[in-house]
């Protein structure tokens, strides 16, 4: 059952990255005074790197228990270890190297010279197989259930890796697979599928800038997921679009928030 998007619009893209960035300090410390822990699954990009370099230097960063934080990734660039185009190179020097994590719940996925060679769907297969490790019987299915997971959305309409037309937004079984030929380099990837965001209590998307307007309202005016995999990506409680001005100026009056200017 999917949960009706709703709408978040900010005045530019670093009041989004800020607001996003506080929005997340106040899930995790939830779900950690609630839970014990809490789990969240990062996205790649120029609006996921701003976010977490926001909550970098949030002043109320440390209210997370960094120990008791689990992070996954919805996509990786299939790439040696330590690339710099690497999403997870690329948060660790956005927040991740500036934090006290638990280094066992930073869950990256396989490195194209890690322990399974070159072989993209190995790799996938592992980071599946990490995944169903941490999944407890009351997750209801192979993955764990993440407090929030976030994606950036690509001014094509997808999400982590999952691009429009390609064959892995079209998977309806397997939590994680192989990407090849991605119209963003590079064109070898690792993502979660579309079940395995589902699994989310929260899904965010985050648009900001220009280049995400049409993207945006294509995808949140009745587009279908193969079309418009970012159609596709909603949580089991809650589906957020968090959006700028410049991101939100395509959608129909109709949808926006009234709350926004
Ligand atoms: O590996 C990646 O590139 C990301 O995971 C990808 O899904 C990204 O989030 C979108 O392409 C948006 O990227 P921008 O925010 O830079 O537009």
């Amino acid at each position: 059952m999917s949960t009706a998007p709703q709408l978040v619009v900010h005045r530019d893209k670093e009041l989004m990255a800020q607001a996003a960035a506080a929005r997340l300090i106040t899930k995790i410390v939830d779900a950690q005074t609630s839970r014990g822990a809490a789990s969240v699954v990062l996205t790649g990009g120029r609006n996921g790197n701003g976010l977490l370099a926001a909550l970098a230097a949030a002043p109320a960063r440390d209210a997370v228990d960094w120990g008791r934080l689990d992070l996954w990734w919805g996509d990786e660039r299939f790439l040696p270890e330590g690339d710099p185009e690497r999403n997870v190179t690329q948060a660790r020097e956005a927040l991740l190297d500036a934090v006290p994590l638990d280094p066992k719940r930073v869950h990256a996925m396989p490195a194209s010279d890690g322990p399974y060679g070159e072989d993209v769907e190995a790799a996938a297969a592992a980071y599946a197989e990490e995944l169903a490790r941490a999944a407890h019987p009351e997750n209801h299915g192979p993955v764990p259930t993440f407090d929030v997971l976030m994606l950036g959305v690509g001014p094509d309409t997808h999400v982590a890796s999952l691009f429009p037309e390609l064959p892995a937004v079209r998977e309806t079984e397997r939590t994680v697979v192989g990407v090849h030929g991605a119209p963003k380099p590079p064109p070898t990837r690792i993502t979660l599928t579309l079940p395995a965001i589902r699994a989310a209590r929260e899904v965010w998307l985050l648009a900001a800038g220009e280049d995400k307007a049409r993207a945006a309202a294509i995808a949140l005016s009745g587009a279908g997921e193969i079309q418009a995999p970012a159609a596709g990506a909603y949580g089991r409680a809650r589906t957020l679009w968090l959006l700028d001005a410049a991101a939100a100026s395509q959608l129909p009056r109709s949808l926006y928030p009234p709350a926004s200017p």
